[in-house]
């Protein structure tokens, strides 16, 4: 069997779904090589198993024999047998066929997700617990907001969520997720075939119980490690040590995982409720050249008058977004983030790709709908740039405008936001200074302004993409360049 979907090791699609299919079928056939091995395995246990039995009957048939009866042929066959049968058995042991499948299986080693792609994922886990406030042992569990999933971690999963914490210091982090490690269900019954132990996982718990400062647990954590393997010499050093400690406090170095702002958080999980006073109400447009919009106006929902932030309803059709997608996802590359914020580790999880104006039959008809929904030119340097955020994708807190030398001219002066799907669980658009939370609906967009009636830039403007939780996320923006827009701008006073 050959994997259809090629995958060179240093390409990946993080986090997408492409990449679940993907790993979805090379388990399968992973599995097959560790079953072809099984089988190869017993047919050759069945060989030894029957050459064991004869040779046993054999040696207890000559024990049983008088001395007397020992004959010349007897001791030829004898004879025979050690010292041909045994560098055969050798060479048996030698040549078993499962070498080959064993270097089969090596080879499609080079296929599997990289120790970076782990880490990418173990990333994802911990930010969608963190902004969500999702308890260790719910996820752990497959207890999803008030849903029961077949998803389960193993006590491995657990472990292996307890060692990226910990290498990331993020100690107390690490304490829940190796103490799940230390009850949790194994992933097969027999988890020292692959190296993992209980021991290990509460001697993981109990390190990192120390480093937070509770070295009252990590001792008795390092009890039942001990209970666990009672030989250990250095176990029982180290227990004795920490029993010595308990009352020691030390400076502790962990950090506190702290994906981004408070704010961002709360919006994400949908906390901060805004309830706009505004109504909704069609857009005809504002003049005569858009008079088709009589037939057709803007279904608006205004959700901030200062700064202007909208939602428009069915904005973009399916034929368009098809055609949107499908140009975009061979060229999608790992989004960049310009602007450096305050924001620890990954605050921009994505992959983009930008789409030129007559990049296809649509492109050119959407640049025209945004003229008609915010009056607004759509010259300037910066395209349509189609945003695909995967599993535990995210865009932390940012302003889409540049600050300094670039402020002026082609500056970004208003956004508009297409959601091009809806997406399961997660991925709101959150507007951290108003408290909005906008949750993707597919065919709708946001449009705001990022700049002030005077083209002064407008922190209020500041928004993120909350991490996604279950499915993909697509949007396209348009940011809205200042070039040519004086006129168009609404009230410059
Ligand atoms: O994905 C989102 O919800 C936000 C995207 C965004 O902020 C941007 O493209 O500038
Ligand atoms: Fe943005």
């Amino acid at each position: 069997q050959k994997l259809t979907s090629k995958r060179e090791p240093e390409q990946s699609h993080a986090g997408s779904i492409a990449e679940l299919v993907y790993m979805l079928k090379l388990k399968a056939l992973l599995l097959l090589f560790l079953q072809k091995y099984m089988w190869e395995l017993q047919n050759k246990l069945t060989m030894v198993y029957g050459a064991l039995e004869h040779m046993k009957a054999q040696l207890n048939m000559h024990e049983q024999n008088a001395i007397s009866e020992f004959s010349p042929f007897i001791r030829y066959a004898m004879l025979r047998h050690l010292t041909m049968d045994w560098p055969q058995w050798l060479t048996f042991m030698k040549n078993l066929e499962i070498e080959a499948i064993r270097e089969d299986l090596q080879h499609y080693r080079r296929y599997c997700p990289t120790k970076k792609d782990l880490a990418d994922g173990a990333e994802s886990i911990l930010r969608i617990v963190d902004t969500y406030k999702l308890r260790p042992q719910d996820v752990a569990n497959g207890l999803l907001f008030g849903k029961q999933y077949d998803a389960t971690f193993t006590a491995v999963d657990c472990y292996a969520l307890g060692q990226y914490a910990n290498s990331n210091e993020y100690y107390e982090i690490a304490s829940q997720w190796f103490r799940l490690g230390t009850v949790t269900s194994p992933y097969t019954p027999w988890p020292e075939l692959l190296g993992f132990g209980r021991t290990r996982c509460w001697q993981a718990y109990a390190a990192s119980l120390l480093q937070i400062n509770r070295n009252a647990d990590a001792w008795s954590a390092l009890g039942k490690a001990l209970s666990m393997a009672p030989h250990d010499i250095g176990l029982y050093r180290q227990w004795q040590h920490v029993k010595s400690q308990i009352f020691v406090r030390k400076n502790s170095t962990a950090k506190k995982y702290d994906f981004n702002f408070e704010t961002f958080r709360s919006l994400c999980r949908g906390e901060l409720v805004h309830v706009p006073e505004l109504h909704c109400h069609y857009y005809y447009g504002t003049s005569i050249e858009e008079s088709f919009l009589w037939l057709a106006p803007f279904k608006v929902e205004p959700l901030y008058l200062d700064p202007y932030v909208a939602v428009y309803h069915d904005v973009i059709y399916e034929s368009e977004i098809e055609e949107i997608k499908e140009l975009s996802m061979p060229n999608l590359e790992a989004s960049e983030t310009i602007v450096t914020s305050k924001a620890p580790l990954s605050d921009r999880v994505s992959k983009g790709a930008f789409l030129t104006h007559d990049a296809g039959i649509y492109t050119a008809r959407i640049m025209q709908r945004i003229t008609d929904m915010t009056g607004l030119s759509m010259k300037g340097r910066d395209l349509l740039y189609v945003l695909n955020y995967g599993l535990g994708g995210c865009y932390g807190p940012h302003k889409d405008y540049f600050d300094g030398e670039d402020a002026f001219n082609n500056n970004r002066i208003a956004t508009v936001l297409f959601y091009l799907n809806n997406v399961p669980r997660g991925g709101s658009t959150v507007f951290t200074y108003l408290n909005l939370t906008v949750v993707p609906k597919k065919g709708s967009a946001i449009y705001w302004h990022n700049m002030d009636k005077k083209l002064n830039v407008d922190p209020r403007a500041e928004h993120g993409g909350c991490p996604v939780i279950f499915g993909s996320k697509w949007v396209a923006t348009k940011w809205v360049n200042n070039i040519e827009q004086p006129f168009r701008w609404p009230c410059m006073a």
